[in-house]
């Protein structure tokens, strides 16, 4: 019956058999095609720029097709220099312009570069179906651009054809608008579908910025990142999760992307830290990068207060979370209650610490955790700005839309975190609404609770302490450390305090064992798939290999955070997938868009071939080949009813 009702509607679709028999043939023939390119960033941090380049270079995939498609008419300077105009066409072109001498140096230039991106981009949409590429040029240039690439080439090459629609551009000063729609297109189908594994927000400038660019790409899948998560829960109404962004915010100096990205003011916050704290402790001070060397005293001073201002709410509204869940299992953070407020000393584990620097004039020490008046109106007054930003609901929106807690894709298994785990490797259970989940059981458990607490939204939703939980809690699948000692790393010299450890997870994986048991809880087959893991940064410099459990999983915290940077030597890496095979790409620090048009440097420092498929792999072999398999195997169906019904319309 229900087969029945599907074909009725499929039969509204192909109304007869001619159309049944185009469409099969279309789909057939996009199955022959090669497998799509997959690229793999992670824990971008805010760091929009480093991003847009990876994003532009294709992590050194567009260098590799420049010199597999015109290597053998371009020298390698010229190739360096084609690829840094395809990265940045409006500062390649204007660097161009003021080194020319004479009109016929100009237009000699222009004929040989558009003949070259001609090239490239007829090679690169090959890839594709002739409707997913006529989707991806601009209209302004549709009719030119189609032109060029769908042509058979051989003959029209011969008549000059293609000569004189170059000449022709060239001449009516399109030129340089035509290089550009050119470039960007090249960079837009070099990669087919972008994966996002987490941590787009926090310690960088512009996570708003590169929401705004996914939102334009066609073809993204986010898996959640801690830091995304305590947006999330702070733009669904959670005060906790929203003192930890402010808090995070002030101490990177990105309070602007409140303010400016997202229309949240900040003035009682800023109003309330001046009265309440004369001077910030050091710890407070803002970590700063190159870039913010013109932050002046005064403004330091300030992050400083509103940090400090904002972390003790936070320390308080983590301590009501804790005590109305104790199956949360954070006693051990509950330290408001553990200062002694007379001498300033602390007790943890035992061991007795001094509080540096530290002064507590909102807390009352029979009451540590309640808020004082002004701070609860303040909290109340947050909640109700980011609630109501739109902006920032829009950007969560989305987030959801496109994101997950994992998932499968063409056979790999991607994840931001961890899957916690004991320390003898089995899967670590946590409770939620009194039910035990692990392995795969609690990352879809999570997920739902994410996304009641996302429809919850009108009403501060029940959920909100897990979606706190997610970003600090032990046996989060996010976060993967047995506790975050915020506390103790602002206000305690001794470092073995700040130790966060890390869950058996990150001892397992890196063991082939470890990885195929998590291949086989995903029900994937260990062999054939990877985990592509986000999160931790690499510490190459200290001999740390991305690569583990005999190539089962790479790891790719992009690293593009500044601050992070001296501690990995490196900029990051990130992972690509073509139909040949993986490649991790291995990236230096972003130099600025200026300097690497200059310089003509792509920053891709070196590649590593993660595996080399036995045979090139086609459409046919993907999920999307598979479900289009399926399309292709009712529409057989159909074509059968139409012939079976001609037949008896016949006799
Ligand atoms: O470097 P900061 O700003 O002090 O942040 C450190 C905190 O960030 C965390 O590493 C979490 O952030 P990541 O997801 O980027 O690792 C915590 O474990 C730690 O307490
Ligand atoms: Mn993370």
């Amino acid at each position: 019956m229900e087969d029945v009702k599907f074909l009725s509607l499929l039969a509204k679709e192909f109304p007869n058999k001619q159309s049944v028999v185009t469409e099969i043939i279309n789909l057939k023939a996009i199955l022959s095609l090669p497998k799509g390119t997959e690229h793999f960033v992670s824990d971008l941090h805010g760091e929009y720029d480093a991003f847009q380049h990876v994003l532009r270079n294709g992590s050194g995939k567009i260098k590799n097709k420049i010199s597999e498609v015109l290597g053998e008419e371009l020298t390698a300077e010229e190739q360096r220099t084609l690829a840094s105009l395809i990265y940045y066409p409006k500062e390649k072109l204007a660097l161009k312009k003021a080194e020319w001498q004479t009109d016929e140096e100009a237009k000699t230039w222009y004929a040989s570069n558009l003949k070259a991106l001609v090239m490239l981009c007829q090679d690169i949409s090959s890839k594709y179906s002739r409707s997913k590429v006529r989707k991806a040029i601009p209209k302004e240039f549709s009719y030119i651009i189609e032109e060029l690439l769908f042509t058979p080439s051989k003959h029209k090459t011969q008549s000059g054809y293609y000569q004189s629609i170059i000449k022709n551009v060239i001449e009516l000063e399109m030129a340089d608008a035509f290089i550009r729609e050119l470039c960007f297109l090249i960079q837009h189908l070099t990669v087919d579908h972008l994966h996002v594994v987490g941590d787009i927000y926090d310690r960088g400038p512009y996570p708003d910025k590169i929401i705004n660019h996914l939102q334009k790409q066609s073809s993204v899948d986010v898996q959640w990142g801690n830091h995304d998560i305590l947006w999330m829960g702070a733009a669904w109404g959670s005060a906790v999760c929203i003192a930890n962004v402010i808090r995070i915010a002030s101490r990177y100096n990105n309070l602007e992307v409140l303010e400016e990205g997202y229309g949240i003011s900040l003035r009682n916050m800023v109003n309330f830290a001046e009265k309440t704290y004369h001077s910030a402790n050091q710890q407070f001070l803002p970590r700063l990068t190159k870039e913010d060397q013109d932050v002046s005293v005064y403004e330091k001073e300030q992050m400083g207060k509103i940090q400090q201002a904002i972390a003790i709410i936070q320390f308080k509204l983590e301590g009501e979370i804790i005590k109305r869940r104790p199956e949360f299992e954070m006693e051990n953070r509950l330290v408001l209650e553990k200062i002694n407020y007379d001498d300033l000393t602390i007790e943890l584990e035992g061991q007795r610490y001094f509080l540096d620097q530290a002064s507590f004039p909102t807390i009352d020490p029979d009451e540590p955790y309640k808020l004082t008046d002004e701070e609860q109106e303040l909290v109340d007054a947050l909640v109700r700005v980011f609630t109501g930003s739109e902006k920032l609901q829009a950007h969560i929106d989305y987030l959801m839309q496109v994101g997950s807690m994992s998932l499968v894709y063409n056979g790999n298994l991607l994840y931001h975190g961890c899957v916690p785990m004991t320390e003898d490797g089995e899967f670590q259970s946590f409770e939620i609404d009194g039910q035990a989940y692990s392995g795969k059981g609690l990352f879809d458990r999570f997920e739902k609770v994410l996304r009641q607490a996302h429809t919850d939204k009108e009403v501060p939703s029940r959920y909100l302490d897990y979606v706190w939980y997610l970003w600090t809690g032990k046996y989060s699948p996010l976060f993967g450390k047995t506790k975050m000692t915020t506390f103790e790393r602002y206000y305690i010299l001794e470092k073995e305090t700040h130790e966060e450890y890390k869950n058996s997870y990150y001892r397992l994986r890196e063991t082939e064992e470890g990885c195929h048991a998590i291949l086989k809880e995903f029900g994937l087959e260990p062999g054939h798939s990877h985990i592509i893991n986000g999160h931790t940064p690499v510490k190459e410099k200290k001999g740390e290999n991305p690569i583990k459990g005999n190539s089962a999983m790479i790891v790719i915290d992009g690293g593009y955070s500044k601050p992070y940077q001296s501690a990995t030597g490196i900029a990051g890496y990130t992972l690509i997938y073509n139909s040949y095979g993986m490649e991790l790409a291995v990236h230096e620090p972003f130099c600025g868009a200026e300097l690497s048009v200059k310089s003509e440097r792509d920053l891709v420092s070196t590649r590593r071939l993660v595996f080399k498929e036995d045979k090139r792999q086609y459409v046919a072999e993907t999920d999307i080949g598979r479900a289009l398999q399926k399309q292709i195997d009712d529409l057989v169906l159909l074509k059968t009813y139409y012939e079976t019904k001609q037949l008896i319309e016949r006799y």
